[in-house]
């Protein structure tokens, strides 16, 4: 409570000022920081109540396990799991719940290929973790609006938008979806025939959305878990290294010495001695600790720490990549004044480390760090990887988009409360062609159920920095002298591009975004464009095509197969 009695007396001073007619460009952007509280706005119960809210849905997220699952248990006469059901540990909730999400759930999502365990554990943890918040929810979002009305706002979701500092925000990435949403549909075509090919089309429509417990993860955002199902040539050396990150015995840390070597090569900061001091990066079996993946500044300079609870998996290899961006970008801007230590806005801090990863995934670059052998430079083998990027970068898009475009309705009040799920899932079948693989109903809570929701972390930046990431990588690969392919440019080394990335980087938030843009096109553009992603993909997009042309293109919302129904 200290911080916040210590920042409104700040704000009640800097409110004082006129400083909307200063004359200083930078110290009118201060002040324009300075002057917004958030929900330190509210008087203190309801901050109070906020604070605790947010504890509590956090806490129950991470504290959420299920049981294992029993195929030898009773079913209902409609095929569904009967939940209630004793079994050989016959105590009254019939099982101990032990499975949790990381690294359990994680696990058996992208491995299981039994569809009916699969609808079980995506169930069971929508019941465990998304259930219990649904009514902490509503408070939360009242409160939320409160503080946000009190900073000026209409609602928290028009506070988030104010982060990118444009009144069109909502118009720009309505446009960007409309120019990727035909690339999406290809991918999600051929990707429901490969799983026609391998569940048969009762469990997968041929014109309909595709079962979301099909594709690997808990929440179907990314589906590179199921490149094995769906890979355009089998057969050739597996762009996913991580069985070989395991026969070679690499350590969590060593994933993350390896990520550090490739900002170290471009000349960017090392990581300080202290964060190989007190980051967390293995999973520690004492205590309870909240497992998602996070990057922290103790903004003295010094002190930098990740916590993942990391696996040896190419999925953790990448993400240790952008969690490390993060700290690269605090120690980029570490000398910016303290209000301007931020990413320009939030989608660039997420983009750093993904673009550096878009050069260590690469063939090419494992084959160097000897993760991959000697794979040629065939055209299969260029599908394959580009199928394999397209699984997380373009799988995931629609997924980026549609969690916040829920959330800013619900804090508009077009979403009201006894609408929460069933617009869940008319966002999720329209924007991302998924369904549910069983009925649901309002006493379900399935958004509550993905870490962003009860955590209260915006999500739009993620769908932003997808997009953003390529341009970067575009001009990080002209600068680096790359020619060729985009998809196949590795910026490993480049000074040039280094010194490029340096000079956006270290801006902070000292200039708004589309100025840190140009700096990066060197005056070509200030805009977020779609051009280097869509160039990225392109002999993707025209293979899909004609693997796709007797393919029935996007989907039926009434072809989808709801499994629960008698
Ligand atoms: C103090 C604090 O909170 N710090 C911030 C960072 C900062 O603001 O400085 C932070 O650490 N945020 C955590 C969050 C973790 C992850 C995440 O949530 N990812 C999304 C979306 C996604 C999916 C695929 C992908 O390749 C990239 C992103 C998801 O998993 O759905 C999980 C692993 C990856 C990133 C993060 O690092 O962004
Ligand atoms: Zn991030």
């Amino acid at each position: 409570m200290e911080w916040s009695r210590f920042h409104r007396h700040k704000w009640d001073q800097a409110t004082t000022f006129a400083w909307k007619n200063f004359s200083s460009a930078p110290v009118r952007r201060m002040f324009s920081f300075v002057t917004v509280l958030g929900r330190a706005a509210l008087p203190e119960d309801k901050l109070k109540e906020l604070t605790e809210l947010t504890q509590e849905m956090k806490s129950s997220y991470s504290a959420a396990k299920i049981c294992r699952y029993d195929p030898t248990r009773r079913r209902l006469d409609n095929g569904d799991y009967d939940y209630n059901a004793d079994n050989d540990l016959d105590n009254d909730i019939g099982c101990i719940p032990t499975l949790s999400l990381e690294p359990h759930l994680v696990q058996l999502m992208a491995t299981s290929r039994d569809p009916e365990e699969l609808r079980y554990v995506w169930r069971a943890w929508r019941d465990a973790a998304g259930r219990p918040l649904r009514g902490k929810y509503t408070r939360f979002v009242e409160l939320s609006n409160e503080a946000a009305r009190l900073n000026g706002f209409e609602d928290a979701g028009d506070f988030w938008r104010s982060d990118y500092e444009t009144d069109d925000f909502e118009d720009i990435i309505d446009g960007l979806w409309a120019e990727l949403r035909p690339l999406y549909e290809q991918l999600h075509a051929y990707v429901r025939r490969k799983l026609i090919e391998k569940y048969g089309d009762t469990i997968v429509p041929p014109r309909g959305p595709i079962p979301a417990h099909l594709l690997g993860n808990m929440w179907a955002q990314t589906w590179t878990h199921i490149l094995d199902l769906t890979v355009p040539y089998p057969g050739r050396p597996s762009v996913d290294v991580t069985n070989t990150l395991r026969r070679q015995g690499y350590s969590p840390f060593d994933m993350f010495r390896l990520s550090e070597s490739f900002f170290i090569s471009l000349g960017l900061e090392p990581m300080p001695s202290t964060f190989w001091q007190k980051s967390l990066l293995i999973k520690p079996t004492d205590r309870d600790v909240i497992c998602h993946a996070s990057a922290w500044d103790f903004c003295n300079g010094i002190d930098y720490r990740i916590k993942q609870c990391t696996q040896i998996t190419m999925e953790d290899m990448i993400t240790a990549h952008h969690e490390m961006g993060h700290i690269q970008y605090d120690l980029q801007y570490r000398n910016q004044p303290f209000i301007f230590r931020d990413g320009a806005n939030p989608a660039f801090h997420e983009a750093v480390g993904d673009v550096l990863a878009l050069s260590a995934a690469t063939p090419s670059h494992l084959q160097e760090i000897n993760l991959l052998a000697n794979v040629d430079e065939s055209f299969e083998n260029d599908i394959n990887f580009l199928f394999s990027m397209a699984l997380d970068k373009i799988a995931f898009l629609p997924f980026g988009y549609l969690v916040d475009k829920w959330r800013w309705e619900v804090f508009s009040g077009e979403i009201s409360e006894s609408q929460y799920n069933s617009r869940w899932w008319d966002l999720r079948v329209n924007y991302q062609g998924v369904s549910a693989p069983l009925l649901r109903d309002e006493d379900d809570f399935d958004p509550g159920a993905k870490f962003h929701i009860p955590a209260n972390v915006p999500y739009v930046r993620y769908f932003v920095s997808f997009i953003v990431q390529f341009q970067f990588h575009a001009e990080l690969c002209k600068a680096a002298g790359h020619s060729g392919p985009l998809h196949r440019c590795n910026i490993y080394r480049s000074a040039e591009a280094g010194r490029l990335l340096r000079n956006v980087l270290s801006l902070g938030k000292s200039r708004p975004w589309p100025e840190a843009l140009s700096v990066l096109t060197s005056g070509r553009t200030n805009q977020l464009e779609a051009g280097p992603i869509l160039e990225y993909f392109e002999p993707l997009m025209s293979w899909l095509e004609s693997q796709n042309k007797d393919e029935f293109i996007g989907w039926q919302e009434n072809e989808a197969i709801v499994l629960g129904v008698v």
